[in-house]
């Protein structure tokens, strides 16, 4: 558990414990540009630690009755809404992100994770197929064993925790990372454990650079399965070096999502659901609308309208209670999303707002604040029409039928959310049907069900997490064939 110094340590067999080679990272707050803990840069003998920890946890955890391996799930679930405030506090800390919205969104939906695969483990049924009058096969759902989850560092707890749940409810140990950029939940998540009497072993949380325990997570020979969500490149690299290794992997990477938006569509709630689209988070969740492609009869009002929003949208210290704009996660981030701005100048992008880093006063004032950006004038195969910026930066295209903006929205790399804006619900479901991505939202934006698959195409990833999907993932599928005597 971070201490009052903050320094954060692993947890291993449930216990704390400091990395084995001692060596630890810096943490920095991204809203005031300082220094605030330490955490541990594990390598191959944390791992290793880990890894003899799960294997002994592993028998018991697996033969366990669904329904006490359900009630732990829902008694940690119940631990972190106990522990919403501080959980909230801390994330919101970490991250940049506004206290509010870890307040409503993050950790609830942290809490609703443990929750819902506590139920879906009770749900999840296996098959069987008969020969007539010969046999019947069944098939058997058995836990895969140890199993890696590395998480991003957007969405912290909420992310991680949606790899944890599922792979635990599964029946399998878990060996779970957190980005080094935002340790400190996924920290506070092992005295939940704790609390609750998981049993040792079950859950180990290692922290540390992706270079290290990253990689020495994805190489360990018992490690069967890796669930990823991270950066594609990243996505690219893992499955590079797994590939001759034969495990299993899910990889939920980036987005380039586009957002249809009709003449016809709903002025007003439009306005308002697509602006949350592109900046809530402050524009870092791989499923932000980054692409707007307006229909012309509407073009100049909604660019106005988003305009004045944008304008009025003002980064704040992250732990104000009002605070709806909060900083970008790191140093290194903020300069790559004002890399992207720079090229948009000059590959020909107008900016119609933001743009420019934002210097608070008081503790912000080295903090790491960007205006929320609104660019046109972009050609389609522009660097930022085609890459994932991951950050407060949207473009704006024009459009003057359904056939140019399917085209428009489908000249990607990218395939993980699409969102369409029209009261024409015919219009609605042909495009739904040929946009190439894994989601599709009809006049709304991350209403989220979590028994639904959840995942992209192409650049943005390989399967599907969420509801029966990830129970999938988590298990290996073993068919039984019985012959029998037909008299
Ligand atoms: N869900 C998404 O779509 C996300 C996309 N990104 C994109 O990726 C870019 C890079 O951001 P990063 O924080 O560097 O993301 P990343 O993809 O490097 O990090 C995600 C997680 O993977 C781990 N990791 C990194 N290299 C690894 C390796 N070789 N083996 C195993 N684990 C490894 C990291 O420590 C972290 O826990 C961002 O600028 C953004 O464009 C970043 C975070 C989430
Ligand atoms: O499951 C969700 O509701 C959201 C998931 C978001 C990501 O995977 C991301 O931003 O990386």
């Amino acid at each position: 558990m971070p201490d009052a110094h903050n320094i954060i340590e692993n947890f291993i067999d449930g216990k704390y414990q400091a990395p084995v080679n001692n060596n630890y990272l810096d943490n920095i707050e991204p809203a005031t540009g300082l220094i605030y803990g330490q955490i541990p840069n594990s390598d191959v003998a944390d791992v290793e630690q880990a890894v003899t920890a799960a294997q002994q946890a592993l028998p018991a955890w697996r033969a366990l009755d669904l329904e006490q391996r359900a009630d732990y799930l829902i008694a940690i679930a119940q631990e972190i809404e106990n522990q919403l405030e501080s959980l909230a506090l801390a994330e919101a800390t970490d991250n940049g992100k506004p206290v509010a919205l870890a307040r409503m969104v993050d950790i609830p939906r942290a809490a609703s994770n443990f929750k819902f695969f506590a139920h879906a483990c009770s749900q999840f049924a296996s098959e069987s197929h008969a020969i007539a009058n010969s046999a019947i096969n069944y098939t058997l759902r058995q836990p895969v064993g140890i199993v890696g989850c590395i998480s991003p560092w957007n969405l912290p707890l909420y992310l991680f925790t949606w790899k944890i749940a599922p792979a635990l409810a599964a029946g399998n140990c878990v060996i779970a990372k957190p980005s080094e950029v935002t340790p400190k939940t996924a920290a506070m998540l092992g005295a939940i454990c704790q609390k609750v009497g998981l049993p040792n072993g079950v859950l180990n949380i290692l922290h540390g650079s992706g270079a290290s325990t990253g990689s020495a997570i994805c190489n360990h020979p018992k490690i069967s399965a890796i669930s990823f969500t991270g950066g594609s490149a990243t996505g690219a690299a893992i499955a590079t070096q797994l590939a001759p290794k034969f495990k299993k992997l899910s990889l939920e990477l980036g987005g380039k999502n586009p957002a249809l938006i009709f003449d016809d569509c709903n002025f007003e709630n439009t306005v308002a659901e697509v602006f949350r689209a592109s900046f809530a988070n402050q524009g870092q969740i791989c499923l932000c609308a980054s692409r707007l492609y307006i229909q012309r009869g509407i073009y100049e009002k909604f660019k106005t309208a988003l305009i004045a929003k944008a304008q009025a949208l003002l980064p704040q210290d992250p732990l104000l209670n009002d605070t709806k704009m909060g900083a970008i996660v790191s140093k290194d981030h903020l300069e790559k999303v004002l890399g992207y701005i720079d090229l948009a100048k000059q590959e020909g992008g107008t900016i119609l707002a933001g743009g420019e880093q934002v210097h608070l006063s008081g503790r912000c004032q080295q903090g790491y604040f960007l205006q929320p950006t609104i660019i046109e004038g972009l050609s389609n195969n522009a660097s930022c029409n085609q890459q994932e910026i991951f950050g407060p930066v949207i473009t704006l295209q024009v459009f003057d039928t359904d056939e140019q903006a399917l085209a428009l929205a489908n000249e990607s790399q990218y395939g993980l959310a699409a969102t369409i804006w029209t009261q024409n619900i015919n219009r609605a479901h042909q495009l739904a049907e040929q946009v190439n991505t894994g989601i599709v939202w009809i006049n709304c934006w991350l209403l989220r069900d979590l028994r639904t698959p959840f995942g992209g195409m192409n650049h943005s990833g390989v399967g599907r997490e969420g509801g029966l999907e990830a129970m999938r993932f988590f298990t290996e599928p073993k068919n039984v064939c019985i012959k029998y005597s037909a008299t």
